[in-house]
């Protein structure tokens, strides 16, 4: 967790456990009978080809989404109200400031922004190097700012799980690699499960890493890259790793 002020440490968080799931559309299955558990306090990655059903088990875990079978919180407390989202638009309101934009789940919900809040998120704002924005508007930001805002606005909110559909993809390599980085750093100890395209980006960042593919999809056993994260993207090992994704995104991998 991040050194934020504010009232409670947030607890620790929740392994997260989908069972016997399945999801269609239209008479489509997009799979049946998924299983997965994404370890507390640990980033869980998931590959896959486009259109296989990624976002889809994503939103099904946010309850976004209706399927069957269960998603549960291995602390047995309801995930309702413990999850925060971050997708690949930033979603920032353009006539609102970057503060009042990191800020803006508090006005949602009814509440009032105060000093308390408005300190807090400025020192979100300072650790992701937008201190000096925070009352710019968010077009007067580049795409790698904007996103690093939409990370504040995540945090801000203080959950205990992180969902994150491909947060990083519009970006160009090297500002992404530092956002990676960023994310490693300021989202360790919660249970992160994130969508992403880019198996070297899983491998930096996931404790394990599960790829979806097939139809009706199923999951890999994972990988689990050794070392603390966010990993060098030059490691050997990693690199290994990179051509063992990319076989089993293209369909030579096992299925569990
Ligand atoms: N609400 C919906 N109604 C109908 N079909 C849907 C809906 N949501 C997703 N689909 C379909 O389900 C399939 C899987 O979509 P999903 O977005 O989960 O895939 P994905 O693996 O995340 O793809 P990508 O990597 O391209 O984002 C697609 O064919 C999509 O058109």
């Amino acid at each position: 967790m991040i050194d934020v002020p504010g009232p409670a440490i947030a607890p620790p968080a929740p392994a997260i456990q989908v069972s016997d799931a399945a999801i269609g559309f239209g008479g489509r299955l997009l799979f049946s009978g998924l299983s997965m558990r994404a370890p507390g306090g640990m980033t869980t990655c998931l590959l896959g080809p486009s259109g296989v059903g990624k976002s889809s088990l994503l939103r099904l875990i946010a309850g976004l989404l209706t399927g069957t079978g269960t998603v549960t919180a291995d602390d047995g407390k309801p995930l309702s109200g413990r999850i925060a989202w971050m997708g690949q638009q930033d979603l920032l309101l353009p006539w609102a400031s970057v503060l009042e934009n990191v800020t803006l789940g508090v006005k949602l919900r009814g509440g009032r922004v105060g000093a308390a809040e408005r300190a807090r998120a400025m020192n979100l704002l300072d650790h992701v190097g937008l201190g000096d924005r925070a009352g710019d508007r968010p077009d007067a930001l580049s795409g790698g700012m904007r996103q690093r805002a939409a990370l504040a606005r995540t945090l801000f909110e203080d959950r205990p799980i992180v969902l994150m559909d491909e947060p990083f993809s519009a970006l160009d390599a090297i500002t992404r690699l530092d956002m990676q980085d960023l994310a490693a750093r300021l989202l360790s100890g919660r249970t992160v499960i994130m969508v992403t395209h880019d198996p070297m980006e899983a491998l930096r960042l996931g404790h394990q890493v599960f790829v979806l593919s097939g139809t009706p999809a199923r999951l890999s056993t994972p990988l689990t890259p050794a070392g603390d994260t966010p990993r060098a993207p030059d490691q050997q090992a990693l690199l290994m790793q990179q051509g063992e994704l990319l076989s089993r995104l293209r369909g030579g991998g096992d299925a569990a």
